[in-house]
């Protein structure tokens, strides 16, 4: 061994001690059971030797009455297919960054045909099987297939459509994808140039562009395109297109069908083949439009069903709601990796010597983290919340009852653009909060990072939904003077009046912990800004053109409502009864903090607007530094109660045993590039330029 390989060795050496320290902020007299599960709370002087979670082998869940019954009710699924998936070595998946883009694409492959194996194998159930593939955690083409292919069948196809391609699509006999954004459009979705016409007489080409699983995998497409019979135009419709041979996976005819190429950053989104698709031509039976909303007679007729036509965007609603779920998952991970990490880094420090302080009780630290553990709690209640209204919609649908379907509308795209914008950035913090070690890879966030950003982008960009929500506040605004009253999420508006008027009663800092008193302050907010936009738009002639000038204020207002929704749903999910000691206070502090951090980041709307006073904001703040005190001695209980395997963590510094430097070191010696002591290019163009410097400097 050199004396430069003996002196690292002993540097690491030097540092475990440090790095076993996570297990400090673990001694805490709260049982956390959260999720549903246990997370054991152990005092072992500083020192955990528990293992990795995978190695630990079985379930610890403990007595039926130590789970939250308010979580949904599948942590026992969740927990077993975790362990299935990280205790399988086809799972693997700490060398992704090293692979080609074809060996990504081909290991993906792999990995889905196993899971596929494992679920049928073990028989597994839906629930199980989408478990499963959400820890195997790698984008692939079998989210597209079960993620919008099959719901948008479900969702828009007859009952006799469901009955011919359900079965042939649950048993994977087809596989499809959901195609609707071109080169051209994909937010406005009115505006496709793709196009359908019965009467088959078009030689128009138009590309579609972006869905995932099309480029090299799908053989079947549920494709949108505007319809056309007897010479008239019937808006955008869904089309089951078959795309590729059964056989031998050649594309049909007229069809001509690849890669879109390499995405952002490396492994990370590039496990998905988003395909280029173009028709030439191409023809497909009537019965193959799905024809929930519209029926095309054999005679070419269009037959309008009852239900309205917005049904057609349904599979994006649906899948909007699950991405909010998703976002407090990729949050929660970040923020697991980052709450660790902190727990075991320790800068600076007492001038006599001893210990350097964990980077966790820096107040800054604190003050960017807490906020984030915070909003991953609250993105998870949120996420049930918006589950429960789309189960709601959808049993109203069935009864043609179509009431609810623009809040729900509302709902689902304000909270998806708020959620994704918010972990996004979050990620991307966490990254920071872990200083250099944060920037490599074995860190899992740059990773983490690339695979989550689009997600502000597909299913919607952001800002475009954001004005969906806006336009919808506008009408119920508008709605306000002629009696009908707003309900569900816009239920406060009905008390308008008095929230343009109303005063926060904050004297003192422990007055902010009054759910109503923090309830107002955000309705008020939202309410005045609402109404502000209104009254904007109301001085134009032209409503579009208004809404067109004023859209930035707009997206502002919609913003302050979705954030109203995020925190009513935690207040009202603490209004339920909580088992486990000390959880529902830990839970409140949580919930004060996401709100009193939004207030204090918005600290302009609020002022401006008049609801709070400079000193009740100061006041505020003041409060938010006496919580992150009380939020640090469970924090990393906190992030255990996510129950993430370090398999999908996938991340040397949120280890659950807190080794991080070990590991590091360990880790840095697998790259390719360590497997010479001396590179490939070294007799090429590093020993001619020494060489080179040695006769200049001899000259
Ligand atoms: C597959 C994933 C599976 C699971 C996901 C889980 C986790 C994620 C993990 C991985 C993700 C993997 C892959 C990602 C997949 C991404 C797939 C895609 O991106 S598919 C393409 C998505 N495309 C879009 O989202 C396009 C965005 N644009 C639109 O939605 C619309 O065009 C528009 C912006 C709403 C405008 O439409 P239009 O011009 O028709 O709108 P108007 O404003 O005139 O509205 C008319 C009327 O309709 C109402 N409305 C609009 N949309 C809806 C809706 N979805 N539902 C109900 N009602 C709707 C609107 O409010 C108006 O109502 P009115 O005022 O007239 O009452
Ligand atoms: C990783 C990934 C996977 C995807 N998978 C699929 C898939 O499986 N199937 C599929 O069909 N599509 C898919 N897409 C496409 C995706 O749905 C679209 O890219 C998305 O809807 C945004 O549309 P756009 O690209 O047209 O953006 P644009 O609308 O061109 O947006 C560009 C900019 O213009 C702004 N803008 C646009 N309209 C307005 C407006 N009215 N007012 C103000 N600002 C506006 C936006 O805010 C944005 O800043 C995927 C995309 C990505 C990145």
């Amino acid at each position: 061994m050199s004396s430069a390989q003996g002196f690292l060795n002993d540097w690491v050496e030097s540092r475990v001690g440090l790095g076993s320290n996570i297990s400090n902020s673990r001694n805490t007299s709260v049982s956390y059971n959260i999720k549903g599960c246990w997370i054991p709370l152990t005092d072992n002087g500083g020192r955990r030797s528990l293992g990795s979670r995978e190695e630990q082998g079985s379930v610890r869940c403990r007595r039926d009455e130590d789970r939250l019954g308010w979580f949904p009710p599948h942590f026992d699924v969740s927990d077993r297919m975790a362990r299935l998936v990280a205790s399988d070595p086809v799972f693997r998946k700490d060398n992704r960054a090293m692979l080609s883009r074809k060996e990504l694409f081909k290991n993906t492959l792999r990995k889905a045909a196993h899971a596929w194996k494992r679920i049928i194998e073990l028989r597994l159930s839906e629930e199980e099987a989408s478990e499963m593939r959400f820890y195997v955690d790698e984008p692939a083409f079998t989210d597209l297939h079960w993620g919008m292919f099959v719901p948008a069948i479900k969702g828009q196809g007859t009952e006799e459509q469901q009955q011919k391609w359900l079965p042939l699509a649950y048993k994977m006999q087809i596989i499809g994808c959901y195609a609707q954004t071109e080169l051209g459009h994909g937010s406005n979705v009115q505006g496709l140039e793709t196009t359908a016409t019965f009467d088959p007489e078009s030689d128009e080409f138009s590309f579609i562009w972006w869905p995932g699983g099309l480029g090299k995998v799908s053989t079947h497409a549920v494709v949108y395109a505007r319809l056309i019979t007897e010479g008239q135009e019937h808006g955008v419709h869904g089309f089951i297109v078959q795309l590729r041979s059964l056989d031998d996976h050649m594309p049909l005819p007229g069809i001509t069908v690849g890669d879109i190429g390499m995405k952002f950053g490396t492994g990370a989104y590039n496990t998905m083949d988003n395909g280029v698709l173009r028709f030439d031509n191409v023809r497909i039976p009537r019965n193959q439009m799905l024809m929930r909303v519209m029926r095309v007679t054999r005679e070419g007729k269009c037959v309008q069903s009852n239900v309205p036509r917005q049904l057609i965007y349904g599979t994006m609603v649906y899948v909007r709601q699950t991405i909010v779920s998703d976002a407090s998952s990729a949050l929660s991970r970040a923020v697991c990796i980052a709450t660790r990490y902190s727990a075991v880094r320790r800068q600076f420090g007492p001038q006599d010597g001893g210990v350097e302080t964990q980077v966790i009780d820096y107040k800054t630290q604190q003050s960017r983290l807490f906020p984030l553990l915070a909003s991953a709690y609250a993105f998870r209640f949120v996420g049930e919340w918006l589950k429960w209204l789309y189960l709601d919609v959808t049993q109203r649908l069935q009864a043609n009852d179509f009431s609810t379907l623009p809040e729900a509308h509302a709902c689902t795209a304000g909270l998806k653009s708020l959620t994704t914008s918010a972990t996004a950035d979050a990620i991307e913090e966490c990254r920071k909060l872990c200083g250099g070690h944060g920037y490599l890879s074995s860190s899992g966030l740059p990773e983490l990072f690339a695979v989550y950003v689009p997600a502000c982008t597909y299913e919607g960009d952001n800002v475009v939904l954001l004005l969906q929500v806006a336009r919808f506040l506008m009408k119920t605004v508008s709605q306000l003077g002629s009696g009908k009253k707003p309900v569900g999420t816009t239920a406060y508006m009905a008390r308008a009046e008095d929230l343009l008027q109303s005063r926060c009663s904050v004297q003192k800092a422990e007055d902010w912990l009054k759910p109503s008193v923090i309830l107002e302050a955000f309705e008020a907010r939202a309410v005045r800004m609402c109404v502000a936009c209104a009254q904007s738009l109301s001085k134009f002639q032209n409503p579009e053109e208004g809404f067109l000038e004023l859209s930035a204020d707009l997206v502002e207002a919609a913003i302050a409502h979705c954030q109203l929704i995020v925190v009513s749903k935690f207040i009202e999910k603490l209004q339920q009864d909580i088992p486990g000691k000390g959880v529902k206070q830990q839970l409140q502090i949580l919930c004060y903090i996401y709100a009193l951090n939004l207030l204090h980041k918005h600290l302009g709307d609020f002022l401006s607007t008049g609801c709070i006073t400079p000193k009740q904001a100061s006041l505020a703040n003041d409060h938010l530094r006496s919580l992150y005190s009380k939020v640090r001695p469970n924090a990393i209980a906190l992030v255990d109660a996510f129950n993430y395997t370090d398999h999908f963590l996938g991340s040397v510094l949120g280890r659950y045993d807190g080794n991080v430097y070990p590991k590091l070191y360990e880790e840095a010696w697998k790259d390719p590039l360590n497997d010479s002591v001396v590179p490939d290019g070294y007799q090429e163009y590093i020993r001619p330029m020494l060489k080179q410097q040695l006769r200049n400097a001899r000259l």
